[in-house]
């Protein structure tokens, strides 16, 4: 085992104190294996040199050359303390040397020669001198000692000192010399070096047990891997801090990304645990010897103390890209860093600011430590960080939207925003107590809110540039009228007679539609809200104002009152070529509001007008399942009545003792709707008796029954003053087709006017009695005639026959 134990007895912060300590020393210990390593490092910084030479990037050169030439001046330091300088040179090209996970080959041992002339030359340009190879140096007895020293005296290099001490765990090669990185802080003429040099000093753990350890611990473990992991947690902040580093373990997706031996990992965790810190400053373990100028420099010179595979490897890929690509939160990342190198306390109360972007990657990756085993590359390690920094990037916006797109997808909506529930709830508890007939209603009615769009990016290890997955919103319900209509008979729909289909009074005043939902992960679209659907009765007028905006007349009949707002669109829209990482995202529209006014206009076949007290709603009860009330005082109807008279076909009524058929259900093969409406008087048209606005209520039928009592004296007057007031209402009105009925037939004076009453309106006048039953089959006959003639002409219009 070669110790290489290059000892700075002084607690020396920066290159400036350093160097006087280190001409103090009378001797140097130095070891064959540390004079390849440093020459090999300076072999390596020359080819970052050449390559940012080549790429015109004359500020890395420069700092690449400043270390270097620190290297050198260290190297000649010791060179002048031992004398035995010559023996320990490297070895031959031909002698095979291996060094870490990739090991030091024949040919990078001779391109370290090689390197070393070249820097021979580079010393002789006049260039300032350099100590970075100390950091290569270990001194691992001493190490600790010297940490304290430094924290005591001097809190920048306490920073690095820390750093080193997280590299040895117990995992971890004893053999392999310990490292000091201390004199590269106190560069105040290079300070953003010096900063980026501490950052490194807490990956080097795992860059330098590549490096140095030549033992078996870390002979299957992959340099590349490694070394960015050691990049990564060379981006968590200061080593020494145990505690924070707690906070900072959603950079753990880094951590796998080294798959070498689990003693690493092992060591690790008890870095982030706090307890390798102490762990190792008590043994003379390997440590770190960080330095990373700059974001490529980390890299490449990280990098270069591996093979040459492992060097070249990653400034072919994205990473390279990711550094230069000026990541804004990486940089104020780094530049956090390099503040916190000039001051410890800085340093870490910068630090955590800076990196707000962490718990969510906790989140998305948290999984990833326990699981280091299926990282296979420091490749997928490095997008897993570009990810990971990415979505730091736009974790304030995502935290902004994740209340729509997450959590409240996940929970139930608010109730106020869902007011159509409520209210269908609400409209299902009402008791289905004494109903009041309405003919009129005032409705506000309110679509759904389309849902938020959502700003998420995908989330998944091993995979780079996940891309951005907030779906859209769905769309808000519409609000729906929809005519009365139980059921489907093929493609007609089919309406029954009950309570509600009468009136508006189960029609409330406010309708809000069902809101969508947002947006959510991995482009789910949020669901739309159900329409919610409002049953009126057939025969609904729908209004905006004095517009008539449709006509519910048939059953199923249905108007969208209010539509629902569109869905706001999550930031996948807006995925472009030129805006890969869209953050933008858009709320879901409020829904179409609307003040609509519903008018009832009884749908019906044949309308019945009369007097009252003629004997209008005996004669529905007679022939039709409803149940009007009947009373021997006028006015008893207040209300429209509508009775629906089945008929299975003409014969069978015709044959039936009552001449009526009352089916009660759903198999008749046609029927008619009769409409019993308040009484008229002469003079309703001038508001007298209840006036004429029910006479709405039959103006949708299409044929006329007139009722009159024939047991009045001139019964026939009051065929002619109906007459007129139906005209005084709607002209033609009275002139539709139409049926005079002679009610109560069965009074002696009734029987005995039937004569000059039909002397006055013709022989068709139908003499009957509603009380007794008697003659209802010629009323059903004629109504059946008046239905067929109304079919027949409807059907010449293209008109659908109305059907109940
Ligand atoms: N004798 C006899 N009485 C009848 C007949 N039809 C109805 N009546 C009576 O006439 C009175 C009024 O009957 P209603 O059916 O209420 O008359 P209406 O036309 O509906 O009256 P309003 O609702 O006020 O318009 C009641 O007392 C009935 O019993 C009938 O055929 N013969
Ligand atoms: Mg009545």
């Amino acid at each position: 085992m070669e110790h290489c134990a290059c000892t700075l007895r002084t607690g020396t912060t920066g290159l400036m104190s350093r160097q006087p300590a280190a001409r103090r020393l009378a001797v140097i210990p130095c070891s064959h294996l540390l004079l390849c390593q440093m020459l090999d490092e300076n072999h390596h910084l020359i080819q970052c040199i050449l390559d940012y030479q080549s790429k015109g990037k004359a500020a890395e050169c420069t700092q690449y050359q400043q270390i270097l030439h620190r290297n050198l001046v260290y190297l000649a330091t010791i060179a002048d303390s031992n004398q035995n300088m010559q023996s320990l040179l490297p070895a031959p090209p031909t002698q095979s040397m291996t060094l870490g996970p990739g090991g030091l080959s024949q040919s990078g041992s001779s391109q370290g020669l090689h390197s070393q002339g070249s820097l021979s030359d580079a010393i002789g340009a006049g260039l300032p001198p350099s100590s970075l190879m100390q950091a290569q140096i270990g001194n691992g007895p001493n190490h600790v000692s010297m940490q304290q020293t430094a924290q005591s005296t001097l809190p920048t290099t306490s920073m690095s000192m820390s750093g080193s001490s997280h590299g040895s765990g117990p995992g971890y090669s004893h053999s392999g010399p310990a490292s000091q990185s201390v004199p590269l802080q106190g560069q105040g003429t290079i300070s953003n070096y010096v900063s980026r040099a501490n950052i490194n000093m807490q990956s080097n753990p795992v860059s330098m047990m590549h490096q140095q350890a030549a033992s078996s611990h870390y002979g299957s473990a992959q340099g590349g891997s490694q070394h960015y992991q050691g990049q990564s947690m060379a981006m968590m902040g200061p080593s020494g801090q145990g505690s924070s580093m707690m906070g900072q373990r959603p950079l753990a997706p880094y951590r796998p990304s080294q798959q070498g031996s689990s003693q690493q990992y092992l060591g690790q965790e008890e870095y982030y645990g706090g307890e390798q810190y102490g762990h190792s400053q008590a043994a003379s373990e390997p440590v770190s010897q960080p330095y990373y100028p700059d974001g490529h420099g980390d890299y490449a010179y990280q990098q270069s103390s591996y093979p040459e595979q492992s060097y070249d490897r990653p400034f072919e890929e994205p990473t390279q890209h990711y550094y230069e690509g000026g990541n804004s939160q990486y940089s104020q990342q780094q530049a956090g860093y390099q503040q916190g190198t000039a001051q410890q306390q800085t340093y870490s109360q910068q630090q955590y600011p800076n990196q707000q972007g962490y718990p969510g990657q906790q989140q998305g990756y948290g999984p990833a430590q326990g699981a280091p085993s299926q990282y296979s590359g420091y490749q997928q390690g490095q997008g897993q960080q570009y990810g990971s920094y990415r979505a730091a990037q736009t974790g304030p916006a995502a935290q902004q939207q994740r209340p729509y797109g997450y959590e409240q997808a996940s929970l139930p909506k608010p109730p106020g925003r869902v007011g159509g529930s409520g209210m269908l709830d609400l409209a299902a508890r009402l008791p289905p107590a004494k109903r009041h007939f309405v003919d009129h209603r005032r409705v506000l009615v309110r679509g759904g809110r389309g849902g938020d769009g959502v700003t998420c990016f995908h989330s998944e290890p091993r995979k780079e540039f996940g891309g951005p997955d907030g779906g859209d919103g769905g769309s808000g319900g519409a609000v729906i009228l929809r005519g009365r209509c139980l059921g489907w008979r093929g493609e007609v729909a089919v309406s029954a007679p009950d309570r509600q289909v009468k009136s508006l009074s189960s029609v409330l005043s406010r309708y809000q539609g069902l809101d969508g939902e947002d947006g959510g992960r991995k482009n789910c679209f949020g669901r739309s809200g159900r329409p919610l659907h409002i049953r009126v009765p057939v025969g609904t007028l729908v209004k905006e104002g004095s517009e008539v905006l449709a006509d519910l007349s048939h059953p199923g009949d249905e108007y969208i009152a209010a539509l629902g707002g569109t869905g706001g669109k999550g930031n996948r829209f807006f995925l472009a070529n030129d805006n890969r990482a869209p953050t933008t995202c858009t709320p879901g529209q409020p829904g179409q509001e609307r003040v609509l006014f519903l008018e009832l206009k009884t749908v019906a076949h044949a309308g019945m007008v009369g007097f009252p007290n003629a004997g209008k709603s005996s004669l529905l009860r007679a022939i039709s399942n409803a149940k009007p009330a009947v009373a021997s005082y006028p006015f008893t109807t207040l209300n429209p009545h509508v009775g629906v008279v089945h008929y299975e076909d003409h014969q069978q009524i015709a044959g039936r003792a009552t001449g009526l058929s009352r089916r009660r259900g759903w198999g008749a093969i046609q029927s008619d709707a009769l409409a019993d409406i308040p009484g008229l008087i002469r003079g309703a048209h001038q508001n007298r008796g209840l006036g004429f606005a029910f006479l709405r209520h039959i103006e949708r039928c299409p044929f006329l029954l007139f009722v009159v009592d024939l047991s009045v004296p001139e019964p026939w007057t009051q065929v002619y003053d109906l007459k007129q007031e139906l005209e005084k209402y709607a002209e033609g009105l009275s002139r539709r087709p139409h049926a005079i009925v002679a009610n109560k037939i069965d009074l002696p004076q009734a029987r005995a006017r039937l004569p000059q009453l039909r002397a006055r309106l013709g022989q068709g006048a139908i003499a009957l009695s509603a009380a007794t039953g008697e003659n209802l089959e010629e009323l059903l006959l004629r109504l059946k005639e008046l239905h067929d003639g109304h079919v027949a002409v409807g059907l010449e219009l293209g008109h659908q026959p109305l059907r109940w």
